[in-house]
């Protein structure tokens, strides 16, 4: 049974991005507001759109202090910020939907979501997403990691050095391994199942614009910072 050894450097890494993962929680909490009211499609909207704008700021934030990044080529900073951004949400969603809440609470929030405007075809694939998230039980350095490895990923469209951000993942990556092995030694394959669900989340990418535009209303409005980063207006 070889040894499993998180280097002091490791460790520091770790503690960095959980700190700034920590650091920068998302302000309000959308959960504790779709759980008091039900509310229009336009206000669903409107809601998504305030918690999708100030998490794109939290983002920012937290990448700025992954080490490296801010010695990576300031064009390929921008590309994975913009490259990452709605997977990120989506993970940050998955993980508020994930939380341990109250008795019926995920049950409520479930099926307000499910009523909140979104059009039907894409309630399957976000949902298996948040419960395949839920059966992780990931610790919170996890979360950080998994967060800073999807902001990381070298294949974004635009990226000129690819191999400068796969140095950086890959030494992510690494330590996610061993956390991995340390905190589920019974199961050897949940780093690979955690991996899976960056490619799942992948797939979430393509959904969002459709979503988005599908909205049950009409003249969907978004803030200047989305229309940068969701391409979309
Ligand atoms: O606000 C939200 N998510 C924020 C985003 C920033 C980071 C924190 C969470 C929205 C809700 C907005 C209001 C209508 C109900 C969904 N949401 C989604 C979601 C996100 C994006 C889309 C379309 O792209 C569809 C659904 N999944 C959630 C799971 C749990 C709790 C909120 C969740």
């Amino acid at each position: 049974k070889e040894k499993i050894e998180i280097t002091k450097e490791q460790q520091a890494l770790m503690k960095i991005i959980l700190d700034a993962y920590n650091r920068h929680q998302i302000p309000q909490d959308v959960a504790k507001k779709l759980l008091q009211d039900q509310y229009s499609a336009e206000e669903n909207f409107l809601l998504l759109t305030e918690m999708a704008t100030s998490q794109v700021q939290v983002l920012v934030e937290f990448t700025k202090n992954i080490p490296g990044f801010l010695s990576l080529d300031h064009e390929d900073q921008i590309a994975l910020l913009k490259g990452s951004a709605v997977e990120a949400m989506f993970l940050r969603s998955a993980q508020v939907f994930s939380r341990k809440m109250p008795k019926g609470h995920t049950e409520v929030l479930e099926a307000r979501i499910r009523k909140s405007g979104i059009s039907e075809e894409f309630m399957t694939p976000m949902f298996n997403f948040y419960k395949s998230i839920g059966e992780l039980h990931m610790v919170q350095e996890e979360q950080a990691l998994l967060t800073a490895i999807t902001i990381l990923t070298p294949d974004r469209p635009h990226v000129k050095d690819q191999h400068a951000v796969e140095r950086l993942q890959e030494s992510m990556l690494d330590v996610l391994r061993k956390l991995c092995a340390l905190q589920h030694p019974q199961e050897p394959q949940y780093f690979a199942r955690l991996l899976g669900r960056l490619t799942e989340l992948r797939t979430l990418n393509h959904y969002h614009t459709e979503m988005l535009t599908s909205w049950r209303m009409n003249d969907h409005k978004f803030t200047p910072l989305l229309c940068e980063i969701w391409d979309v207006q």
